[in-house]
């Protein structure tokens, strides 16, 4: 399975074009508008959250509700086009700097400069328009559709917020049915209350400061079959694959599995995970320290993968920055912006992991049709009962 997406934040809408979903997938179009407006929630985040209530349109693929194995073409509306249509429009303007909005000062830390430079352009508004996580929204539904391919096979996905700026949460143990019901009663996705509390001071502290935070998310999976992955070949380890898929998403800088950078500073007996084996549970953990993955492949045991997450780039007490112009030191340009996007940023890590696990799952059991992929399933499982 593949797919792109196209779209810039300011622009008429995001796209998907996703490749290779088998047939006769159920795709319930409100499980979609779940995750895009769990993606909307989390406090710290700016204005354009209230403009936006993102919605998925499926315009081809899926059929009375069912997927066809065609390509599935989905659609999500920016409702803030309205105010950018002459700044954002695809036809010529002249060369007044009124229509375009132009960005001049790059902000430390966004694409601006870089991309300024890279693709030789003079606005800036070029580059912003497309790094912006405004993106994630086309991830999110694509994620959303991979989700309910590994809820057919039993495979569950679910999130946690760990730290904004210097707040922990304690980590919750919680079954994950249960882990979605708490962290979405929570509008920064902890089921610690006491940490919420101060994680809400912290993110007022920040906003009034003109500062911004980061931090940390944790993703589980549940039910992932062993053996998704493979040992034999640096593109096919599954770890550095769902590494690459999160520290793709906007402003996440590190990534972790397991007791992740703990493991460096610790003896071999307490990192890695006994092996065990009895009749009901076949070969299985005793713990599960490696966060579901050795050799790049899912061990059977919980996928757990935490990203994080840097402070957001754009400061409303903006950062020193060099006019491309006129090449003198200015303050950056600020443009509308959030104070901290973790909570969001936890929902998009989930939906991404979501499709790593799903396409690995679809390169070991796939087929053209869900009911090829339930023999081919049922027929590994039991390969491995009797191994
Ligand atoms: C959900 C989410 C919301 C974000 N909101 C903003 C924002 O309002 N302002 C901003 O400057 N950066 C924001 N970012 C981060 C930038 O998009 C990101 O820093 C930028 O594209 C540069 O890429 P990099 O940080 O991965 O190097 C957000 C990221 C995420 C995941
Ligand atoms: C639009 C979204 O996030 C945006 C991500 C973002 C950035 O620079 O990444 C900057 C802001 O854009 P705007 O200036 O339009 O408010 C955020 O709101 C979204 O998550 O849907």
């Amino acid at each position: 399975m593949r797919y792109l997406t196209a779209g810039e934040t300011h622009g008429p809408q995001l796209t998907a074009i996703i490749e290779g979903m088998p047939s006769n997938l159920k795709v319930a179009l409100d499980n979609i508008n779940f995750q895009l407006a769990r993606r909307q929630k989390g406090y710290g985040r700016g204005l354009r959250m209230q403009i936006e209530k993102d919605t998925a349109q499926l315009k081809g693929g899926v059929r009375h509700g069912q997927t066809t194995g065609a390509p599935i073409a989905l659609v999500v509306e920016n409702n803030d086009w309205k105010h950018w249509t002459k700044i954002m429009g695809s036809e010529p303007v002249d060369e007044d700097n009124e229509g375009r909005r132009r960005v001049h000062r790059p902000r430390p830390g966004h694409a601006d400069l870089n991309g300024g430079l890279k693709y030789n352009q003079k606005d800036l508004r070029n580059i912003l328009e497309r790094s912006s996580a405004r993106e994630t929204t086309a991830r999110v539904a694509v994620g959303a559709l991979a989700r309910e391919l590994l809820a057919e096979f039993g495979i569950k996905v679910a999130g946690q917020v760990l730290r904004i700026g210097d707040v922990e949460a304690k980590r919750s143990d919680l079954s994950l049915d249960e882990l979605i019901r708490m962290t979405e009663e929570s509008p920064v996705r902890v089921a610690d209350k006491e940490a919420e509390a101060k994680m809400i001071a912290a993110i007022d502290a920040a906003k009034e400061d003109g500062d911004t935070l980061g931090g940390i998310v944790e993703v589980i999976v549940e039910g992932v079959p062993v053996g998704l992955g493979s040992h034999v070949q640096w593109d096919r380890k599954l770890d550095g694959r769902i590494a690459q898929a999160v520290l793709s998403i906007q402003a996440f800088k590190g990534v972790e599995f397991g007791i992740g950078f703990e493991a460096a500073s610790l003896r071999g007996s307490k990192v890695h995970d006994e092996i065990r084996y009895n009749e009901e549970k076949g070969f299985h953990r005793a713990s599960n320290r490696a966060g579901g993955l050795e050799g790049g492949m899912t061990t059977g045991e919980p996928v757990v993968v935490r990203g994080v997450m840097k402070p957001i780039s754009t400061l409303y007490k903006a950062l020193q920055s060099v006019d491309i112009d006129t090449k003198e030191t200015f303050t950056a340009q600020v443009e509308r912006s959030d104070t901290c996007a973790v909570p969001a940023a936890g929902v998009i890590m989930e939906n991404v992991v979501a499709w790593e696990i799903a396409q690995a799952f679809m390169e070991k059991f796939g087929g053209d049709s869900i009911e090829e992929i339930r023999a081919n399933l049922a027929n590994y499982q039991a390969q491995v009962e009797s191994y």
